[in-house]
């Protein structure tokens, strides 16, 4: 039975008030901080940094932090966001040099390491490094933005992850990443995944436990059936 992980994005967040609405959506229910790191660069949006990771740390953020970073070069800001409390951390390959010392700086700084790929990257870039990740992060959006429409094409690619991490018996979380909301939760669990960010269909929710609530139960209905 898949261990479904709910990770709220902190894209969709009040970030006036950051703190107090990660802590709210925990309460609510969620599983896990979706971290998106962006730097106007490697995507056209800009957000935050290891010191924003580190404040969620200090104001009593005890939830796994999975930081989603997308910026070009990766290498350099690995020990700042472990140092900041991140526990996982993800990139995209484009985006290093040395997709496997990458990988490996992520492990040497204590954190679980993923890879994350496009939808227009094939799954036959995350092969090579399998044995590698942590994390397979299946993009269902062009990166850069909250809000975006759910790619349909994502679900072929996620049957295919998973027949890929079965066959292999790899301990490897599934994790899909955009336009994720109660409408389609359930198909993206049929198709394999078993971590859910959702950003824009809980923060923008008036009522966060009822939305977490019927995400969950989603799941559990898919698991059921
Ligand atoms: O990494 C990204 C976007 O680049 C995501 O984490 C989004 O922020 C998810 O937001 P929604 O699509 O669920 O609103
Ligand atoms: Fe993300």
């Amino acid at each position: 039975m898949p261990d479904y992980l709910i990770a709220p994005s902190i894209l969709s967040a009040d970030f006036a008030r950051l703190g107090e609405d990660v802590s709210n959506v925990l309460d609510a229910g969620a599983d896990v901080v979706h971290f998106d790191v962006m730097d106007n660069h490697f995507v056209p949006n800009l957000t935050v940094g290891p010191m924003v990771c580190k404040s969620l740390r200090n104001y009593g953020i005890s939830a796994v932090i999975d930081v989603h970073l997308m910026i070009e070069p990766v290498d350099a800001l690995i020990p700042p966001f472990a140092n900041a409390g991140a526990d996982i951390i993800t990139f995209h390959p484009e985006a290093s040099q040395d997709v496997a010392a990458t990988l490996a700086l992520i492990k040497e700084n204590g954190c679980k390491a993923g890879l994350v790929l496009n939808p227009s990257t094939p799954l036959e870039q995350a092969i090579p490094f399998l044995t590698q990740i942590d994390v397979l992060l299946l993009m269902s959006v062009n990166p850069g933005f909250g809000g975006q429409s759910f790619i349909p094409a994502t679900l072929d690619k996620i049957r295919q992850a998973r027949a890929l991490i079965d066959k292999q018996q790899l301990s490897i979380k599934l994790e899909v990443d955009g336009g994720i909301n109660l409408d389609n939760i359930s198909d993206v669990a049929a198709a394999g995944a078993d971590m859910f960010v959702a950003g824009s269909a809980i923060f923008a929710s008036k009522d966060y436990r009822k939305t977490i609530t019927q995400m969950r139960s989603a799941l559990t209905q898919h698991e059921n059936s």
